[in-house]
């Protein structure tokens, strides 16, 4: 695995997309944020307020309609290869196995057969599911296609995670499982994490720090949150310390008003 780590920068960002009576809506504006290389920070906020946006911004799949996303201080043009992005919908391939998914990436970048699928091989067995390198993905529980998916994306070996509610999917005991296990397969990797979620405890027990974005339209960032609890971490511990409640609590009552906002705006009702 390689070693290489990439702090990602958002510097004034503002998207908009074309509304339909002809004018623009502005989703995020003024957008400044430092991830520094190697950690792991959650974006949370009411639905609708742009998270899959500056996923997508730092991915290089949309071009910010002002400011500027920087790698390592350069500013990104184009599709950024330096970034694995996994979704809460699976994208695997239905008619290729798990060894094939798993190593599509290598495949992509013209590795040879052998080379591709020992480096698989090794994959699938981190994510538990040796034996099973034949089986298609309808025949897979979702937990374990959500992990095919983890070892596609941890294949190639990104400096930099985009994680756009991985798990928002799954029961809420496979959840636990694979979040645990992504926390295990990141730690001492040097990887970037930008983790998106809904679930504020996911959130929390998961980063190094939780950023709070506004409810829309212009959202911008209005808390940053650093969990200073101790890594490595096991979930199922951690959940039951008192620290985890009163940060939880804390941020808690900053998102709460903030979907609350976004509620009122979307259902045209201003409360006093
Ligand atoms: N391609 C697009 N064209 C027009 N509007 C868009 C486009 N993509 C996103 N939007 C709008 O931008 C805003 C932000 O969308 P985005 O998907 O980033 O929010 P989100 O916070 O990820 O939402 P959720 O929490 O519901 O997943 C929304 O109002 C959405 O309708």
């Amino acid at each position: 695995m390689s070693t290489a780590t990439a702090t990602v920068e958002l510097a004034d960002i503002a998207v908009s997309f074309p509304a339909n009576d002809g004018t623009d809506y502005t989703a995020v504006a003024d957008i400044r944020l430092c991830v520094e290389a190697g950690t792991f920070v959650s974006v949370v906020g009411p639905t609708g307020c742009g998270k899959t946006t500056l996923l997508n911004a730092i991915a290089g799949l949309l071009t910010p309609s002002s400011g500027k996303v920087l790698i390592d201080g350069e500013p990104l043009r184009g599709l950024n290869e330096r970034v694995g992005y996994l979704f809460q919908q699976e994208a695997l391939l239905p008619w290729k196995n798990v060894l094939d998914n798993v190593a599509f990436g290598l495949q992509l970048r013209g590795i040879g057969r052998a080379a591709r699928e020992a480096a698989a091989r090794e994959w699938i067995r981190r994510v538990g599911l040796t034996g099973f390198e034949r089986a298609y993905p309808h025949q897979l529980s979702g937990g374990m296609r959500k992990r095919v998916a983890v070892a596609q994306t941890f294949l190639v070996d990104p400096d930099i995670l985009l994680m756009d509610e991985p798990f928002g999917a799954l029961d809420v005991q496979t959840r636990q499982i694979m979040e645990n296990e992504l926390l295990e397969l990141w730690t001492g990797s040097g990887k970037t994490v930008i983790f998106v979620t809904h679930d504020l405890d996911e959130a929390v027990s998961l980063s190094d720090e939780v950023v709070l974005l506004s409810a829309g339209p212009a959202s911008h960032i209005v808390g940053r949150y650093p969990i200073d609890l101790p890594r490595p971490r096991d979930l199922m511990d951690l959940r039951a310390r008192p620290e985890i409640t009163e940060i939880y609590a804390r941020i808690w009552a900053d998102l709460r008003e903030e979907v609350m906002k976004g509620y009122e705006r979307s259902s045209g009702y201003a409360a006093d």
